[in-house]
């Protein structure tokens, strides 16, 4: 039999739960019958509480009537104590479980998108949509509630149930008439919250653009623009555009379910009229006694959780929805599993041997090769680089200058295997990249990448962050420092190595663009003193003054001294000492050489080489120095 999508989702979750703690689970499970009785036994033992007043008010609170009271009311008490205590007890349980669920559901969403040894698919609308539904983002709900929330709602629907069969033992017809009733309105208002949930998750895009401005309003990174430019305002209006556009398609829905609800609840009043009604005939003609009344009465509203929806069950749909996403990252971006091997026994077996990824460790000995190389980005009009062949001999340096969009950090991303050639190979030492174990080969990498990264750690961990594992050795942080023109910076910090980073931490600071440049390229002048062979620098100097930008020239040697290094920049003076420089124009190699040879073809390597240099020795720059 095929279990539908829902139940099985529900399995999913429970089964989560009891893999992640027997004794969370079995506590859930304890709650889940005190839902279900609870409710239902405490106003029994009240009504038989109410039953025995009168015989007690004749006979005197000493008599076997009184006594009978006494019992009663301590058993209703107990039982009241309890229902009270629910919801505490339910409280600290659904914490725990949290704090379990969300370490277990963010270490295999963390896995699952790290498990990709490239960036493109942290690129794909559609990996970014399931990402933000499988963190509960978009929703607002977190997915590590769901087993608990299942629990709760599954408890409260059958006290409801049971109270519908305590109603069946005063007149067997009443507790199936307002089952049948809550079950009519349960089917619209189930339909409406389904199609609330669908409505968000078919909306991925819109809403996460909604997010993304409601964002623009508070994160310290917009916070300057927001206020120069005055868009407060405007950032208002398009996360309201925007989550307008999410939700209208499921108006009209949402309108024509609504009308079948009211119907539906119509149905449920008609009910409740019939019970109250039947319980004040009888009362009215003494066919029942005070007992029952008391305990039927308040019954009637105890039955509302079978087939009542709250907000909780939109919550928990919304926590539910989310877990067949992480599932679903997670087989979309497992890395291709090896072919088996072949069955030597067999003939027949076609199968070829599993190779294991080559060990990158010590490479490249020889050269870096780039062999009719190609690339376009998914889902682009065209070719970003078009068939480069290079060769880079180990221990060589070399400059990739061009314009703008001409596709030098695209070459870096393939270089470092973030993205995969689309036409044509990348070899090492006559191995192609893509055989290679990317993680090894990314570990052969130092970069400095154009929009490096600024972490809200000690100076230390900023630097030695590529080797986390070992303790930092400060014999490489001083000499990495130095070499990256960091040493003053970081001895000038309040803690030295040990200064926080961040102004959003107690004791911490922040730096300025080329102060976090000149730790970018200690970062990786550290990784190279632990082994890194390959150094990639994209734009190194672009937010140095001229005093650093010279130092950084001065220091081009010492800086790429023992690796294979590739400089990407547009300031000419910080190539110019590169063994070979490359010109980049529109995804083609179009000069390739040493400066001065460069220089001497004309070609546009000199072009812009002396463009550049006119601005600093021409008759404008000069007349501006004098001014
Ligand atoms: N993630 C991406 N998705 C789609 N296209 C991209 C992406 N990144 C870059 N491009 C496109 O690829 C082209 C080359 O970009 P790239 O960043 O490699 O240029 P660049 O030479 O490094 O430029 P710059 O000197 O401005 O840093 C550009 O036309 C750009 O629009």
């Amino acid at each position: 039999m095929r279990v539908p999508a829902g139940y099985r989702t529900r399995w999913a979750s429970l089964r989560l739960l009891w893999g992640s703690s027997r004794g969370l689970a079995l506590g859930a499970m304890v709650m889940l019958v005190a839902d279900a009785a609870l409710p239902s036994l405490t106003l029994v033992s009240m009504g038989r509480a109410a039953g025995h007043i009168p015989g007690a008010v004749a006979d005197g609170v000493s008599s076997a009537a009184g006594h009978a009271l006494w019992w009663a009311l301590a058993l209703a008490a107990g039982c009241f104590t309890l229902s009270m205590l629910r919801g505490p007890v339910e409280d600290v349980l659904s914490a725990a479980a949290r704090a379990r669920l969300t370490a277990v559901l963010q270490e295999r969403l963390v896995r699952a998108v790290s498990a990709p040894p490239g960036i493109a698919h942290l690129e794909d609308p559609a990996v970014l949509d399931r990402l933000s539904f499988a963190q509960g983002e978009v929703m607002g709900q977190q997915p590590a509630d769901a087993p608990m929330t299942l629990l709760q709602t599954a408890g409260g629907r059958l006290g409801g149930l049971v109270a519908c069969g305590v109603l069946s033992g005063y007149h067997w017809w009443l507790g199936l008439t307002l089952l049948a009733a809550w079950l009519v309105v349960r089917r619209p208002l189930g339909a409406l919250v389904r199609s609330r949930v669908g409505t968000f998750r078919a909306a991925g895009e819109p809403l996460r653009r909604s997010w993304y401005f409601l964002g623009v309003a508070w994160r310290p990174q917009f916070a300057k623009e927001v206020r120069v430019f005055g868009l407060g305002e405007w950032v208002l209006d398009s996360y309201q555009r925007w989550y307008t556009e999410a939700m209208r398609p499921s108006w009209r829905t949402v309108g024509r379910l609504n009308l079948r609800v009211a119907g539906a609840g119509l149905l449920v009043l008609a009910a409740y009229g019939l019970g109250a009604g039947t319980l004040s005939w009888d009362a009215y003609h003494h066919t029942v006694g005070l007992r029952t009344l008391a305990t039927m009465l308040p019954m009637l509203l105890a039955t509302m959780p079978v087939g009542s929806v709250t907000a909780t069950d939109f919550a928990l749909e919304s926590m539910l929805s989310a877990l067949p996403d992480l599932d679903g990252l997670e087989a979309a971006l497992a890395p291709p599993a090896l072919p088996a091997p072949a069955d030597p026994a067999d003939p027949e077996a076609l199968a070829p041997a599993a190779v294991a990824p080559a060990d990158a460790a010590g490479l490249p000995r020889a050269a870096i090769r780039l062999e009719g190389v190609g690339f376009r980005y998914p889902g682009g009009q065209q070719d970003v680089l078009h068939g480069l062949d290079l060769e880079l001999p180990a221990g060589t340096s070399l400059a990739v200058v061009g314009v703008n969009g001409a596709g030098k950090t695209t070459l870096v991303t393939l270089l470092a295997r973030l993205r995969e050639p689309t036409a044509g190979r990348i070899t090492v030492d006559g191995h192609d990249l893509a055989d290679l174990d990317p993680a090894a080969w990314q570990r052969q990498l130092a970069v400095v990448f154009q929009d490096f990264t600024r972490y809200p750690l000690t100076a230390a961990e900023n630097v030695s962050l590529a080797l986390r594992h070992d303790p930092p050795d400060p014999g490489a942080l001083s000499r990495a420092a130095e070499r990256a023109g960091a040493a003053e910076l970081v001895e000038g910090l309040a803690n030295g190595w040990q200064t926080v980073l961040s102004p959003h931490y107690t004791g911490g600071t922040d730096l300025s663009g080329g102060q976090w440049q000149r730790l970018a390229l200690a970062r990786a002048l550290y990784a190279v003193e632990r082994g890194a062979r390959v150094l990639v620098l994209d734009e190194p100097t672009a937010q140095l003054d001229v005093r650093a930008e010279a130092a950084f020239y001065d220091r081009f040697l010492q800086i790429t001294e023992g690796t294979t290094s590739i400089v990407i920049s547009h300031r000419f003076s910080t190539v110019r000492k590169a063994d070979r420089i490359a010109v980049l124009d529109a995804g083609r190699i179009t000069e390739l050489g040493g400066h001065d040879e460069l220089l001497a073809t004309g070609g546009q390597y000199a072009e812009l080489f002396r463009t550049q240099a006119a601005r600093f020795t021409g008759p404008a720059s000069t007349r501006r120095g004098r001014q």
